[in-house]
């Protein structure tokens, strides 16, 4: 594959996407999105509430962040986006859109179109205890730490032939960032 144009940071609520995703942007130079900006007040509502987001309520969500990257990239902007991005057909909407939803994994792979996005991948992966610890110290956010158990049980941990690397939460943030850059210079 061609040098990613787009990286996203994915994990559970948590995880730490937000804040190694802006500490990556700046390193790397690259813009920077947080998909939590993206989502419509009915969701942040719904998680406000403690109610787990569904498909439905992430789709058209996922949809127009895809839009966002596609746009930015087709202009040589490099981006990275921090997104839960639970799911694999979740992180297939991002690369290619509404159709990614729609594909069978069989199709999913295989040479990429025009209006899909290169993206790289980084799973930041970590314990349902060190994460939920995290949570509970974090102030000010609107999603609820009884909310994690859903997200672990939603996520689906990238695999082959997604194009991704896993770090664990338990480095310290300048080691993960070592690691993604170390990793992004063989790209
Ligand atoms: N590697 C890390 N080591 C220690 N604390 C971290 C690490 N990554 C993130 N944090 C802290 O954990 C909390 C959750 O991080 P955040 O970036 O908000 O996660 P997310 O965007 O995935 O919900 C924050 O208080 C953040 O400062
Ligand atoms: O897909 C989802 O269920 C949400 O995107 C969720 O995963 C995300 O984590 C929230 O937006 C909370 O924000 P934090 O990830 O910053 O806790």
């Amino acid at each position: 594959m061609a040098a990613p144009g787009a990286l996203l940071v994915m994990g559970v609520s948590g995880s730490g996407k937000s804040t190694v995703g802006a500490l990556l942007a700046s390193e790397l130079g690259w813009k920077f999105y947080d998909a939590d900006d993206y989502h419509p007040e009915e969701n942040r509502m719904k998680m406000e509430r403690g109610i787990p987001l569904n498909d439905q309520d992430r789709i058209p969500w996922l949809c127009n962040l895809h839009d966002i990257l596609l746009r930015d990239v087709t202009s040589g902007q490099c981006v990275v986006l921090a997104c839960s991005a639970l799911k694999k057909m979740y992180r297939d909407i991002l690369i290619r859109g509404k159709d990614g939803a729609a594909l069978k994994s069989e199709e999913l792979g295989k040479e990429e179109k025009p209006g899909d996005v290169q993206l790289f991948v980084v799973h930041l992966s970590g314990s349902f205890e060190v994460i939920s610890g995290r949570l509970l110290q974090r102030k000010g956010h609107f999603m609820p730490p009884e909310l994690l158990q859903s997200q672990f049980e939603t996520l689906e941990p990238p695999a082959a032939p997604e194009n991704f690397i896993q770090v664990s939460v338990d480095k310290n943030l300048p080691e993960i960032i070592a690691t993604i850059m170390e990793t992004l210079k063989m790209k």
